[in-house]
């Protein structure tokens, strides 16, 4: 482990409320000095960051690292290389794998893989229900004492209230989140892709927003009944947002995150029956994107996570019925989210807060510490470039992922470097 020295960058921290030209140091694995002018004398290595951004390393509340079970796809390590190359230095990952993480056995596995392989922070998520069938509970006090940070049954919703309710109790006995992958199955049973005009011109079943919106409904709830925390997951409708906003006023303990694909595209992606573009909840419209950026604006949503899933070249080429939902996202948030940047739509600082105070507020428990740059936090940073320009290209994805409708699209905003509990994890070569 090296001490560096990060000079001349622009350092931007929302949780410590700081946005200017400073330095910072770190030792020993921790931030060590921010200022201008002399550090404390220690063995550096010097990096110049000038015309570069300077930030925690991001949070991600919501990846799909697909072990056990669906190597193929993606592995621990496959999946944490991605996060570094994406600047995400921390990331739950999401139990609907195979086995699917419902017990300590799987929990204990996912953090031993993790301690010999992963390049980032590893937080599992254990699931609700026993295989994530939705009809008896998990063992939800044994995983919170294996350390997972909340539950979800991600992939598929818990169709029943009872269960849900059952669950939410118990979660809130643990302090711990229920996270909610919010999907009324009846209404979205069998929809491909946003229901509305591109589907019918298509000839797709279409996922109303009512099937996101009547489950959000029913949580909110429920989670008022119980007094559980809630977070919701992949917000993508503008009839969500409503929702949200009006039951944070009422007090509840709930937060939502959004993706940067939600964000940034619209159902029109799937015109040319593109699968990279079919993901779940689907791309919607102008309207819903919006109302999204707005509910970052006013706070309604907490943080912007990936959804990173990703699936095989064979998964994904197929018709589009047969095709499995999921964008493959860690590698391209940051140039996507730039995008919002670039068109005056977002601060970056905002940005900036979405993908790391944010997502630590939403964790708690002590894992504030993961998205800032106090001294004395755990070293995780990222240098990244707002104004570099460079091609999507899969092949080049750390992940075995290539599912990404960003293929050979020009982003501008790239990650430089990662530097996580000290070392640098990815490092760009075009430096
Ligand atoms: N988002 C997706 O389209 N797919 C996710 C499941 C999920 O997040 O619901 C997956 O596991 O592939
Ligand atoms: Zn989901
Ligand atoms: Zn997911």
């Amino acid at each position: 482990m090296k001490n560096f020295l990060i000079k001349g960058g622009r350092l931007v921290d929302p949780a410590q409320g700081i946005d200017g030209k400073f330095d910072i140091a770190m030792a020993d694995g921790k931030v060590s000095w921010i200022g201008a002018g002399e550090p404390p004398k220690n063995d550096y290595t010097v990096i110049d960051a000038t015309n570069l951004t300077v930030t925690p390393g991001f949070i991600d509340l919501h990846t799909h690292l697909r072990q056990p079970g669906f190597e193929e796809k993606e592995t621990i390590s496959t999946g944490t290389a991605a996060a570094a190359r994406g600047g995400f230095t921390t990331i739950c990952s999401m139990p609907n794998t195979n086995p699917a993480v419902d017990n300590r056995a799987t929990v204990d596995y996912v953090k031993c893989v993790a301690s010999r392989e992963a390049v980032v922070r590893v937080l599992p998520i254990g699931c609700i229900s026993k295989g994530r069938r939705g009809e008896t509970l998990a063992e939800l006090g044994e995983m919170a004492g294996a350390g997972v940070i909340g539950f979800s049954d991600d992939g598929s919703p818990v169709p029943g209230a009872r269960l849900m309710k059952q669950a939410m109790e118990y979660a809130a006995g643990l302090n711990l989140p229920i996270i909610d992958h919010c999907e009324e199955p009846s209404l979205a049973e069998g929809g491909q892709i946003n229901e509305g005009i591109v589907a019918t011109r298509l000839g797709l079943a279409g996922i109303p927003n009512a099937a996101e919106e009547t489950m959000i409904a029913r949580d909110i709830a429920l989670a008022k009944l119980t007094g559980a925390r809630l977070h919701l997951c992949h917000i993508s409708s503008k009839g969500s947002i409503d929702l949200i906003r009006a039951a944070k006023t009422g007090g509840l303990k709930l937060t939502a995150e959004v993706t940067p694909h939600h964000l940034t595209l619209t159902e029109e992606r799937c015109l040319g029956y593109d699968t990279n573009a079919k993901v779940n909840p689907p791309l919607r419209t102008y309207a819903d994107i919006e109302a999204l950026i707005g509910a970052l604006l006013d706070g309604t949503i907490d943080a912007i996570a990936t959804d990173h899933a990703p699936h095989t070249e064979n998964d994904k080429c197929c018709e589009f019925a047969l095709a499995p939902f999921g964008i493959s996202g860690l590698e391209t948030a940051f140039g996507s989210l730039m995008k919002l940047v670039h068109s005056g739509k977002m601060p970056l600082p905002l940005i900036v807060e979405k993908l790391t105070a944010g997502p630590a507020r939403v964790l708690g428990n002590g894992f504030e510490t993961a998205g800032s740059l106090k001294v004395g936090n755990p070293a995780d940073l990222v240098i990244s470039d707002p104004a570099a320009e460079w091609i999507v290209e899969t092949a080049k994805f750390a992940s075995k992922g290539k599912n990404s409708p960003l293929a050979g699209e020009k982003l501008k905003g790239k990650v430089i470097v990662t530097i996580y509990n000290g070392n640098i994890v990815h490092e760009e070569d075009i430096r």
